[in-house]
């Protein structure tokens, strides 16, 4: 059923997309399949948004405070507990109870309530096979930053962007736009702080499942009228995975407990039958914290050596790593003896050089364009057939991000992912 839907979904989005890309270093540029083109907005009711977050379906424009009761109830437990405490309580309910929602209607509807808006910009998948197709299904990977509400209003200090275009009832449907336009199959998130009133009632009606983990000391609940901690989230598809183990970590350093967690998943392909690691992080931002990030790396790369079984189990790391290629924590990644490359390096000329942004905006501090945010995978074990383009400096535009065109400062990075053929290969 989920799969039909997303499957007129995607048709839906695919008569929409003309857009074609090249690889641009020396291999042979290929046809690919390409993200939607910018579309129509119109008005309409909201229904399925306003279900789930349990209000009355608001107008197209109406603006909605960030809290309510029980947002803040949970935001003052989070208090209140420390993090392995509070995870009992982070379980999310069965999806089976809840009516399965049809992604073309829910797309529908966020195009309605951003009618006002500009359209969405068109971005390119671009095609990285080196070989010829894969017998294995692929696997579609989604990492996204996508701004805590309550840091993007009340703690980031973004210059250019107006507020207007951070409310978050229009924000909410630029998010779900970008996830249901490339529909992954799995779905890393952090800076989420709407997940138990937007992000998993939503999801799992569209077959995800879902984890979230918060940080311990989220500065959301800094901000006034906050919708509670952010932290990590990671959906997959429950139609193409069976979960078989799940760990909550709170990074360490120097063997004290940091701000910082991550969520490491155990998957099993439905269709395949092999498993997979997939795990996603936010390490401490700023500069100055360098030593702590690097830290942080460290200790997830060991917890990861043990899920994966000393890198017997193919292995996806997703994060916003506060961290430039040139920091010590992103040559721990890519030294490690789990083997691990990064996705986007792929879509640069010579294969070796990571994207010049993954983030970019203008604090009131000055211009921020970094490159933070990365798709580690096992290079023996896994193939990458394509990745998203980045938007450019000129879609982007003077203001940078947010803005009432795109949701997050942060952009999101989709690759598709195949399994090499050999399953004893060295991973
Ligand atoms: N109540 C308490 O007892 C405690 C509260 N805290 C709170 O936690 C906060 C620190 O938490 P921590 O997890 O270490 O936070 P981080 O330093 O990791 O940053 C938190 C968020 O701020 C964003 N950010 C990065 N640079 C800037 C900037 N220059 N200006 C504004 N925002 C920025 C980051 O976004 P991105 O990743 O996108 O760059 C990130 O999501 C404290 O400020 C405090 O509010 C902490 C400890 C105890
Ligand atoms: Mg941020």
């Amino acid at each position: 059923m989920f799969q039909s839907s997303w499957r007129l979904c995607s048709a839906l989005l695919q008569r929409d997309a003309p857009g074609l890309r090249r690889r641009p270093g020396p291999g042979p540029g290929r046809r690919c399949q390409s993200s939607p083109a910018a579309a129509t907005r119109r008005p309409a009711s909201p229904r399925l948004l306003a279900a789930a977050s349990g209000a009355p379906a608001p107008g197209p424009s109406a603006a909605c405070p960030m809290g309510n009761g029980t947002s803040r109830l949970y935001s003052a437990l989070t208090k209140t507990l420390n993090s392995s405490a509070a995870s009992q309580y982070l379980e999310s309910p069965d999806p089976e109870h809840l009516e399965p929602i049809d992604p073309k209607e829910l797309l529908e509807e966020c195009r309605a309530v951003l009618h006002t808006r500009p359209p969405r910009f068109q971005r390119d998948f671009v095609d990285l096979r080196t070989d010829g197709p894969s017998s294995h299904p692929l696997i579609r990977v989604m990492q996204w930053n996508i701004l805590a509400q309550a840091l993007g209003e009340g703690k980031d200090n973004f210059a250019q962007c107006p507020l207007e275009a951070l409310k978050w009832e229009e924000r909410k449907c630029l998010i779900l736009e970008e996830i249901l336009a490339y529909q992954p199959d799995i779905l890393c998130l952090q800076e989420v702080d709407h997940y138990f009133d937007t992000f998993q009632p939503l999801l799992s009606r569209l077959g995800y499942q879902g984890t979230f983990f918060p940080k311990p000391w989220s500065p959301c609940l800094d901000v006034e009228h906050n919708n509670g901690p952010d932290g990590c989230a990671l959906f997959f598809l429950q139609n193409r995975f069976k979960l078989l183990h799940s760990a909550n970590i709170r990074l360490t350093a120097m063997r004290l407990k940091t701000n910082q967690v991550a969520i490491a998943q155990t998957l099993e392909c439905t269709e395949s039958g092999r498993q997979l690691c997939i795990a996603v992080t936010h390490l401490k931002a700023r500069t100055g914290w360098e030593q702590l990030r690097s830290a942080q790396g460290c200790d997830l790369l060991r917890n990861l050596q043990n899920i994966t079984q000393g890198a017997k189990i193919p292995l996806i790391v997703c994060g916003d790593f506060n961290a430039e290629p040139t920091e010590e924590v992103y040559k721990h990644f890519a030294s490690s003896s789990l083997n691990l490359s990064s996705a986007y390096k792929l879509l640069s000329a010579d294969g070796q050089s990571e994207p010049p942004y993954t983030t970019w905006k203008i604090r009131t501090s000055g211009e921020c364009r970094h490159t933070l945010d990365y798709i580690w995978y096992s290079k023996h074990a896994l193939s990458v057939r394509s990745a998203l383009d980045l938007l450019t400096e000129e879609q982007i535009g003077p203001n940078r991000l947010p803005s009432f065109h795109y949701p997050s400062d942060h952009l999101s990075l989709v690759c598709d992912f195949s399994f090499n053929e050999d399953p004893d290969a060295l991973l």
